[in-house]
C-alpha cells in the first residue's frame, strides 16, 4: 500500500529519496527552503547531474506521485512518514553542523503538534550518535502532546549511480526504538527487495559512519601500497586483483589513484573521527586514513613536479577532469581543486576541462582557465594531467593529443590506461603505482 511521504531537503539524497518513493507507488511530496530550486523542481528543471533522476522526477511529477512545495508544515500535515533528508556539513573543527536538522525538527515538532495524528520521523541524513535520541526529545518538548515516533534509517547512495543503488541496495538499516514503527520503513521500502536490517537508534548511526570510514580506509590502505609499489617495482592493479579475489577481502574500493574527495567520506571520516574523541578514544587507524588522503593530493603534486624537471613555474598544464569522481557535478572537497591550487601558487598556467562541472567551477577555480573543449586546454601544454576518470577524456583521441602537447606527457591521478598502450603512442606516461610509470624521485 502506497504511504504518503514528507522529504524534507532536496539535495542529491533528498530528490534521489523521493522520486525513487514515488517511483515505487508511494505519494511524496519534496519540501525545501530554497524557493528558487522548488519552483524549478516543479518544473522536472534538476540543479544536479545524476544520469537518469531528470526523466523519473518528471514522469513522477506527471503521475502526480510527487510534488514540491516550500511549505513544511502542509507536507508534514499531508503525510504518514517524515523524511529528513538535510545537509550535515562539517564544521572547522571536524564536528557535525546540525543546524540544518534542529531547524527542520523544530518545524515538524510545530507541525506535528497541531496535526493532532500519529507520525513517523526518519533521519535519513547522517548524523552522529545518538541524534536521532536527541530530536525525540526535541519534538516531545515542542509537541508536548504529539504521538509520533523516530526512526534512523541511512543512506547508502552513492552520487552518479544514485538511482541504480536505490534499487538495488545491499541492505536497509532501521535504527527504531519502537518496533511497529520500524516495520513499517520496513514495508515501504519492500519494492526495491533488499534485506532488512532493524538495529537501536544508535547502532544504525553508526553503521553509516563505520561504513564510510572503512571504505574510505580500503582506499587509504591501496594508495599507500600503491607507494610501496613504485618503490619496489610491482603493479598496483596487480595486487589489488590479487587481493580482491579472496571473498573476505572484496574487489571493491582498491583502486588507487589521488585520494578520495566528495561530500561523504572526507565530512563523515572527520565527524567519526570526533565522535571518538569526545568519548576519549583515540581512533588511531581512521586518523591515518586521514592523514594518508590528504598527503596522496600533495604527494600527486610532487609526482607532476619532478615528471616536469622539478618545478612547474612557468609551465602550462592541462588538466582533465575536476569533479570528485565521474557522473557527477559536485565539486565537494574535489581532490582536482586542490590539486590546481597548489600548482597555480608553485607558478603553474593551468588550463582545466571538465564535461559538466565548468559553471558551478567557474566561481571556485578564479586562478584558472577553464575550458569546454579538452583538446584546446591540451593545446600546447607542457603536461596532461589527468585527475576524474570521466569516459570523455578516456576516449579522447590520443594520437591528436600527442600532436598538440608541446612535450608528450600524461600523469595520470586515475590509472586510466594500460602503461604499454600509452608508452607505444610514444607518451611519457606517470601513473600511480605501476611498474615503467612512476616517476624518480621520493614521493
Ligand atoms: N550526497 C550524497 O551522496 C549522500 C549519500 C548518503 C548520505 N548523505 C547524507 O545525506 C544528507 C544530505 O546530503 P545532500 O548531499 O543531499 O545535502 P545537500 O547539502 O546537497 O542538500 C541539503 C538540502 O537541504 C535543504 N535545507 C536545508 N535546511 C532546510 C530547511 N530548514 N528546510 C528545508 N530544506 C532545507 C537545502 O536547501 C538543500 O537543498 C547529509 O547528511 C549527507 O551526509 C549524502
Ligand atoms: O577504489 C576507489 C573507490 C573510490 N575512490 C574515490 O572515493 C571517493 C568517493 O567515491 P564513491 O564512494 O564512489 O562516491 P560517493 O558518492 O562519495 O559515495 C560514498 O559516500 C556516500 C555518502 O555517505 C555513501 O552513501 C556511499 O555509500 C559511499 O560510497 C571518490 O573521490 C572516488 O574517486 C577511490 O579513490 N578509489
Amino acid at each position: 500500500m502506497g504511504e504518503n511521504v514528507a522529504v524534507i531537503g532536496t539535495g542529491y539524497v533528498g530528490l534521489v529519496t523521493g522520486a525513487c518513493f514515488a517511483e515505487i507507488g508511494h505519494k511524496v511530496i519534496c519540501v525545501d527552503k530554497d524557493q528558487l530550486k522548488i519552483k524549478r523542481l516543479a518544473e522536472a528543471q534538476i540543479p544536479i547531474y545524476e544520469p537518469g533522476l531528470q526523466r523519473m522526477v518528471a514522469e513522477q511529477l506527471e503521475h502526480g506521485r510527487l510534488a514540491f512545495t516550500c511549505h513544511l508544515p502542509k507536507a508534514v500535515e499531508a503525510s504518514d512518514i517524515v523524511y529528513i533528508a538535510v545537509g550535515t556539513p562539517s564544521l572547522d573543527n571536524g564536528e557535525v553542523d546540525l543546524s540544518q536538522v534542529k531547524e527542520v525538527v523544530t518545524q515538524i515538532a510545530e507541525a506535528i503538534e497541531r496535526a493532532s495524528s500519529y507520525r513517523i520521523v526518519v533521519i535519513k541524513s547522517t548524523v552522529p550518535v545518538g541524534t536521532a535520541r536527541r530530536m525525540e526529545q526535541m519534538i516531545r518538548e515542542g509537541a508536548p502532546s504529539a504521538n509520533f515516533a523516530v526512526v534512523a534509517n541511512p543512506e547508502f547512495l552513492r552520487e552518479g549511480s544514485a538511482l541504480h543503488d536505490t534499487f538495488h541496495m545491499d541492505r536497509i538499516v532501521i535504527g527504531c526504538s519502537n518496533t511497529e514503527a520500524g516495520e513499517r520503513i520496513g514495508r515501504l521500502h519492500e519494492p526495491f527487495g533488499a534485506p532488512v536490517l532493524y538495529t537501536d537508534r544508535e547502532s544504525a548511526e553508526l553503521v553509516k559512519y563505520a561504513s564510510n570510514a572503512f571504505l574510505a580506509a580500503k582506499i587509504s590502505f591501496i594508495n599507500e601500497m600503491a607507494h610501496v609499489c613504485d618503490k619496489v617495482g610491482a603493479d598496483i592493479e596487480l595486487v589489488a586483483r590479487g587481493m580482491g579475489m579472496d571473498r573476505r577481502i572484496g574487489s571493491h574500493f582498491l583502486q588507487a589513484g589521488i585520494g578520495y574527495g566528495g561530500s561523504c567520506f572526507p565530512k563523515d571520516t572527520k565527524a567519526q573521527l570526533r565522535i571518538a574523541e569526545d568519548v576519549d578514544y583515540d581512533f588511531k587507524i581512521l586518523r591515518s586514513v586521514i592523514e594518508v588522503n590528504a598527503l596522496q593530493r600533495e604527494r600527486f603534486v610532487h609526482t607532476i613536479e619532478r615528471a616536469l624537471g622539478g618545478s612547474v613555474k612557468s609551465k602550462r598544464v592541462a588538466v582533465m577532469g575536476l569533479t570528485f569522481k565521474p557522473n557527477t557535478d559536485d565539486l565537494r572537497d574535489a581532490p582536482a581543486l586542490d590539486i590546481i591550487s597548489s600548482l597555480v601558487d608553485k607558478g603553474a598556467e593551468v588550463r582545466a576541462y571538465d564535461p559538466v562541472a565548468l559553471s558551478k567551477a567557474a566561481p571556485l577555480l578564479p586562478q584558472a582557465r577553464l575550458v569546454e573543449d579538452p583538446y584546446e586546454a591540451l593545446q600546447g601544454a607542457d603536461a596532461m594531467i589527468i585527475t576524474t576518470e570521466w569516459d570523455t577524456v578516456k576516449a579522447l583521441d590520443y594520437t591528436r593529443v600527442k600532436g598538440l602537447l608541446a612535450h608528450p606527457i600524461v600523469i595520470d591521478g586515475r590509472n586510466c590506461f594500460p602503461v604499454e598502450r600509452m608508452e607505444r603512442l610514444g607518451f611519457r606516461y606517470v601513473s600511480v603505482g605501476r611498474p615503467g610509470s612512476a616517476v624518480e624521485g621520493n614521493a
